[in-house]
């Protein structure tokens, strides 16, 4: 890799204009609530419908017209370890377009700085553990999750390639598995936590005696509240400039066997719980090393079952019947 040639590190202030693309998702909706929260107004968001990100042409028309300084791209296509495995044309196509129109179009229009968001999937299957950035690239992938982490794996590759050659600050982030207020809660689609509080929620509504859970409950997962990851978003843009990504991570893991028994605590369910053992588990284990982040000054704060208190409340406030 050649040295990074971006040595600029330009600061958000508060009056600039700011792209919260996908504002309106579980990730985007927690960075713009934690910009707001720091005074920075000038945010800019289009819903899905009001911009489809897919479409070439209406994602440079807009950023042309609307010439923000700042970009952070929160939109995606993204979903848990079924949908993954069932979509796989989706996972890698609408990823591939959104993020390439984005960074592009950003860059034409004269952004000063963008953020992309990777996943955690983007390493191999069996990378050492706790996973480093330099991991990337250094093995097979976890085959349920390939497409999207190729897609995923071009985005950074495209900030590196935009850095390098036009001395452009893209940069790259890497959260770990999310949680937390505006969840998908589909009962298929959906990622595990959000998928067992509906689950338990409405097993102990209807007063089923046993909640089915996915897998051996074996494999082991890094969960991070989406409010510090918001937090984490601000503070790398405001402090971090490189040409590596950087992980984001609470630095603790679960078994989905303990993240079970949690959920069914927290919900308040009395039923048992039996393991459909028809169902990938995906990958081992995925905790990342978070060190770089760390050094630079920022923890993660939420304890998970504080995060999953609020996220329940939220689901029922929200969601429950
Ligand atoms: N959730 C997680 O556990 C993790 C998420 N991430 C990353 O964080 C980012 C956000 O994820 P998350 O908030 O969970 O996902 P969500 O699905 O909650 O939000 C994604 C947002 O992007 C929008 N979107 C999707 N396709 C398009 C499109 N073609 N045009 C315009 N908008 C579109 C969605 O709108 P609509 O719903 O209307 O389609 C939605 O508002 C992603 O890059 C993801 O990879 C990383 C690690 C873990
Ligand atoms: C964020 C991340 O999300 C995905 O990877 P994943 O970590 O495997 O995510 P998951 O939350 O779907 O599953 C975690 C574990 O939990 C088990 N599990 C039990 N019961 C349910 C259940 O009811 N639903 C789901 N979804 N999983 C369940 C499941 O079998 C697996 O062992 C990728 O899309 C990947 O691309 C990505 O980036």
């Amino acid at each position: 890799m050649t040295k990074d040639t971006c040595v600029a590190k330009v600061i958000m202030n508060k009056d600039d204009k700011i792209y919260v693309a996908g504002h309106a998702g579980l990730v985007g909706a927690a960075i713009v609530r934690k910009l707001q929260s720091e005074g920075f107004l000038n945010i800019v968001v289009r819903t899905h419908k009001e911009l489809d990100l897919t479409r070439q042409q209406d994602v440079e028309t807009f950023f042309f017209e609307e010439r923000p300084a700042f970009v952070i791209v929160a939109a995606a296509k993204v979903g848990g370890i079924y949908a993954n495995n069932t979509y796989p044309a989706d996972f890698i196509g609408i990823n591939l377009q959104i993020q390439t129109n984005v960074i592009d179009a950003a860059y034409r229009s004269g952004v000063k700085k963008i953020l992309f968001l990777g996943s955690s999937c983007i390493y191999p299957k069996f990378a050492p553990q706790p996973i480093k950035e330099d991991s990337l690239l250094t093995g097979p992938l976890e085959p349920t999750n390939e497409w999207y982490a190729v897609a995923k794996i071009s985005g950074i590759k495209m900030c590196q390639a935009y850095r390098l050659q036009y001395n452009w600050d893209a940069i790259s982030g890497m959260p770990t598995n999310l949680y937390g207020p505006h969840d998908n809660f589909h009962p298929e689609n959906s990622h595990v936590l959000p998928a067992l509080i509906r689950r338990f929620h409405e097993a102990k509504v209807s007063g089923l005696k046993e909640v089915v859970v996915w897998g051996t409950g074996s494999p082991l997962r890094e969960f991070l509240h989406v409010d510090d990851l918001a937090d984490a978003v601000l503070f790398i843009m405001q402090h971090y400039s490189d040409l590596s990504h950087i992980n984001v991570g609470s630095g603790k893991e679960v078994s989905i066997k303990e993240l079970a028994e949690l959920v069914k605590e927290v919900v308040g369910y009395e039923g048992c719980l039996t393991w459909d053992l028809s169902k990938p588990d995906g990958t081992p284990r995925k905790l990342m090393d978070n060190s770089k982040l760390e050094s630079l000054g920022w923890h993660a704060k939420i304890p998970l079952r504080e995060g999953l208190i609020d996220t329940y409340k939220w689901y029922v406030e929200h969601y429950a019947k």
